[in-house]
């Protein structure tokens, strides 16, 4: 079966082509991907990485169903303001660079590897664009089914790996019990770990990490037991997860928009609903640039500043972006999206 060039269809093949050649990069622009793909962001980079690592040579997986596991998967995505298949495309490309630092060189095994991407392009499958807390407050059936529980998070394991279970789909049939037994279990870790509940035992326990840190001769880390090799897998799919504010200014002020979007638009749900409106979701009372660098502050540059000691000095440039970023939203507080300015 012939499959298009680049995985997609698109008008504008040579542009695509150009910006994906970028794929290695951190400053890759994922909407002009969205654009250039007819809305196909997601397959578009996944299918780029799995060519890029040669993961369909090694784990012999047919190009068409890698193919057609990605659009169905893409298309599982639904077409909320933030958390949609280009935010997957996004988390996914992040994770991939972040596989790439020098200080994790030869650290991890190809299947390892293999399930670091697919956990990220999976990870916020079906996502309806509200918290875990509203599906709560609200008596979802999530909520009902997962007992309240990393809700979303759950959820979206169990479409990932439900699409699996048609064989046209199947991208790891070709894979022994024992590695799809393990791919399974390093996945499920990983997507668990995106709840942002999990958050500060993730960054306590990365911490005491960084403090007993074994390095080899040339200081590439040193990773012997299960728990420490998924504990860094599970704290990079977290960086990537939270990576929006490390990224170029024009595309991090882009994610915003649409984060914020999303937010306002439960805040409306609670509001008909006669709930408590959550922090940060009450798009008349907004302060979008203080909520960034209180999300900064807090959240994201404790994560990052701990991932950079991990693998010093290969994340030293993200964090300066950070930092700068940082600055930039604190300099223009007030000064956009209509709030007066004091
Ligand atoms: C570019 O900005 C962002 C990019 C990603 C995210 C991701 N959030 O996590 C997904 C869920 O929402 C979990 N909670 C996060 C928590 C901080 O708050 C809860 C209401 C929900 C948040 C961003 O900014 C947010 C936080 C401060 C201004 C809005
Ligand atoms: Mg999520
Ligand atoms: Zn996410």
């Amino acid at each position: 079966v012939n499959v298009p060039e680049l995985g997609v269809e698109t008008q504008y093949p040579q542009e695509l082509a150009d910006v994906l050649s970028r794929i290695n990069d951190w400053g890759l622009d994922t909407f002009k991907v969205e654009e250039l793909s007819d809305q196909r962001p997601l397959t578009a980079i996944t299918y780029r990485i799995f060519q890029e690592r040669e993961l369909c040579r090694i784990y012999s997986i047919e190009q068409s169903t890698l193919l057609k596991y990605l659009l169905t998967l893409e298309d599982h995505y639904q077409q909320v303001p933030y958390h949609n298949k280009a935010h997957g495309a996004d988390v996914c490309q992040s994770m991939h660079v972040l596989l790439n630092a020098s200080a994790l060189d030869g650290v991890f095994t190809e299947l390892e590897i293999m399930s670091a991407i697919f956990a990220s392009a999976v990870h916020d499958v079906d996502h309806p664009g509200v918290t875990n807390q509203f599906l709560i407050n609200t008596n979802s059936d999530l909520a009902i089914m997962y007992n309240d529980e990393s809700v979303l998070e759950n959820h979206h394991l169990a479409v990932a790996f439900k699409l699996l279970q048609s064989q046209e789909r199947n991208i790891f049939s070709n894979l022994t019990t024992k590695q799809m037994k393990t791919l399974r279990k390093m996945v499920i870790d990983m997507v668990l770990a995106t709840d942002m509940s999990k958050h500060m035992q993730l960054l306590a326990d990365l911490k005491t990490m960084v403090e007993s840190k074994k390095v080899t001769g040339n200081n590439i880390i040193m990773l012997e037991t299960y728990d420490d090799r998924i504990q860094v897998l599970q704290n990079m799919i977290h960086c990537a997860d939270l990576s929006n504010p490390t990224k170029p200014l024009d595309i991090y002020t882009r994610w915003t928009d649409r984060i914020m979007e999303e937010f306002w638009r439960q805040g409306d749900k609670e509001r008909d609903l006669r709930l408590e409106i959550s922090p940060m979701c009450d798009r008349r009372v907004a302060s979008v640039e203080k909520s960034q660098i209180g999300f900064i502050e807090f959240i994201v540059h404790p994560l990052w500043e701990t991932w950079a000691d991990l693998v010093y000095p290969d994340a030293n440039n993200i964090l300066e972006t950070l930092e700068q970023n940082r600055d930039w939203y604190q300099s223009h507080i007030g000064q956009e999206n209509g709030a007066l300015s004091s």
